[in-house]
């Protein structure tokens, strides 16, 4: 019997707003990562998760999506995202299976020709919300586009078929020691996704236009009494959307607090008080200096 040789290296998945990729990037790491919301272009940081294996490592690079920019932090997040998506060793095309190929996806299938480096693998998404043959007319579709390294239906949801993608995605990574040490799932900072966790709760039933303008930013942490305290601000772009934020009576700002400290709780593993600010920063995603301060 021959040694499978240890294979580790860099996956990112891409794909149209919505198609699925941050909620597999959970599911495949096992703990959540990166957020996960209905509204689509949502994903702003590239965040490394490390799925652990006995026989390799598939470090998962979570990019925003690609798209045409319209503010200084769209060019920022398309930067980032060619920056990323040069350099890692597959690149997983994201399609839901419950909804038509359309240009979106074309337009991003077509961009992956700019990056010769990495095989491709096309997925097909959300296999729970589509019939049999839908899912047969989807991978028909997606296999004329070009030709992949691997092609795999999945469902992150009921987590079918992601073992499968998992053993394909580590069969295409190059032979390399372990990237990461065994206990590392996350490259991120603590209040990195304690604010991100924040960011989700607030998306959570905000209306239209609001998605884009909202940042947070984790102030300060307290000890007290066995309580971890946190002190957070929500970031908005003017004063209209400060009071779609806080809500009749402050509403809308204690309902997301609720369900943002309990998330912040699961993450942590123990008992946290939150306290939440809503601040004005006017016109931040064109700001230079405020995108400095909330790391982009
Ligand atoms: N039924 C079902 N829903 C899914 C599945 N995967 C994702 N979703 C849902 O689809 C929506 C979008 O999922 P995300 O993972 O946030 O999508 P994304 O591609 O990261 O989105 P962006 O951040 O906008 O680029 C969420 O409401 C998810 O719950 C799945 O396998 N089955």
């Amino acid at each position: 019997m021959t040694d499978t040789p240890f294979r580790a290296g860099f996956v990112s998945f891409v794909g149209r707003p919505n198609a699925g990729k941050s909620t597999l990037t959970n599911a495949l790491v096992g703990e959540k990562i990166a957020i996960t919301s209905p509204k689509p272009q949502t994903t702003r940081r590239t965040i490394r998760g490390v799925v652990h294996r006995t026989d390799g490592q598939l470090v998962i690079v979570d990019t925003p999506g690609i798209h045409r920019p319209r503010t200084l932090l769209g060019e920022r997040l398309n930067a980032l995202v060619e920056a990323t998506l040069g350099d890692v060793d597959v690149i997983g095309f994201c399609v839901p299976a419950n909804e038509k190929l359309g240009p979106g996806d074309r337009f991003i299938n077509e961009r992956l020709d700019d990056f010769p480096r990495a095989k491709k693998v096309a997925i097909l998404t959300k296999t729970d919300e589509a019939s049999k043959n839908e899912i047969i007319e989807q991978l028909t579709q997606l296999g004329a586009l070009r030709e992949w390294d691997s092609v795999i239906p999945i469902s992150a949801v009921t987590r079918d078929q992601l073992d499968l993608l998992a053993d394909e995605l580590l069969r295409l990574m190059p032979e390399s020691p372990p990237l990461y040490d065994a206990g590392t799932r996350t490259e991120e900072r603590e209040d990195d996704r304690i604010a991100e966790l924040i960011r989700e709760a607030a998306l959570e039933g905000a209306r239209e236009e609001l998605p884009h303008s909202l940042a947070v930013t984790v102030d300060d942490r307290e000890e007290r009494e066995g309580l971890l305290e946190i002190y957070a601000s929500v970031y908005v772009e003017r004063d209209s959307q400060k009071g779609i934020v806080i809500g009749r009576g402050g509403s809308y700002l204690r309902d997301l607090g609720e369900r943002a400290r309990r998330e912040i709780e699961g993450l942590l593993g123990r008992r946290v008080y939150l306290s939440l600010r809503v601040k004005v920063a006017k016109d931040w995603q064109r700001d230079p200096k405020a995108l400095g301060r909330f790391g982009f």
